[in-house]
């Protein structure tokens, strides 16, 4: 059984593949936080600005199994496999998805001829056969999955250096300005302005790439 608070088409806002057509498949919950309000002062994860509880979601629901939820899925793909030059592209997301995705699901998508992409926060490993793998590591919390395609570090986390996570085995290594908008004033980490801090790595240690969150600029899902 697969729990999925929403899927829906749209296009990655983040990362190296930013700007790719994509069909997000975003599964309920988080092993980070809870995903309530009153729960994220002492979450091991507080900052993040995603709604993951439910599959109340657009998209959502309860799914049986690897087939029904790869067709519910490959459904939101607009064209025909293979049409317009494309391949298919879907994201696993979240709250956690390595909560759930198995390789059931990656073979069955891989069937409908969709490459896999996953964003992960790093604490469990990934099952075998995802075609992009996203790391995001979050302060004082376990990294098992210490390999994948890029390593994409939300900046500044309090008590976390991009130094430490150089070394590991990543092809590109992002730095994501944090968000702090959708949170309230109290829960917002002292920090004077993201955004500048993130130029401002990026600019004096080149081996990391600024990302930005571009479908919140674009008021795109
Ligand atoms: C909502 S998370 C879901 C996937 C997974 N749990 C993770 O943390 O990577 C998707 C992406 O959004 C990033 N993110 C979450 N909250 C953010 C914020 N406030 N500002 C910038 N990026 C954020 C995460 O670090 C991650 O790269
Ligand atoms: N367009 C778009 N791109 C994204 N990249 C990562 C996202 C996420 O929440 O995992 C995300 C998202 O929520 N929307
Ligand atoms: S680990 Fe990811 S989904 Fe979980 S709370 Fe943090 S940013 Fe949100
Ligand atoms: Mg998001």
């Amino acid at each position: 059984m697969y729990s999925i608070k929403e899927a829906f088409y749209t296009l990655q806002g983040e990362g190296m593949q930013a700007g790719r057509a994509s069909v997000f498949c975003r599964f309920s919950g988080c092993n980070l936080w809870s995903g309530r309000e009153q729960d994220r002062e002492r979450a091991q994860c507080r900052f993040c600005d995603t709604d993951f509880v439910g599959t109340d979601g657009e998209g959502g629901g309860r799914f049986a199994n690897a087939a029904g939820l790869a067709e519910h899925i490959a459904g939101l793909w607009p064209f025909a496999a293979g049409a317009q030059g494309a391949t298919p592209y879907v994201v696993f997301t979240g709250g956690e998805p390595l909560l759930q995705l198995d390789e059931a699901l990656i073979e069955a998508m891989h069937q409908r001829g969709f490459e896999v992409a996953v964003e992960t926060n790093g604490t469990l490993t990934a099952p075998a056969g995802i075609d992009w793998i996203c790391v995001s590591p979050k302060g004082n919390t376990p990294l098992t999955q210490t390999s994948g395609h890029e390593l994409k570090l939300v900046y500044p986390q309090q008590g976390v250096s991009p130094e430490h996570f150089a070394d590991l085995d990543f092809d590109h290594f992002l730095l994501q300005p944090m968000d702090v908008s959708h949170m309230a004033p109290s829960s917002q980490p002292r920090h004077d302005n993201p955004l500048q801090a993130t130029l401002d790595y990026c600019m004096t240690h080149p081996l990391w790439r600024f990302s930005l969150q571009t479908h919140k600029i674009a008021g795109i899902a």
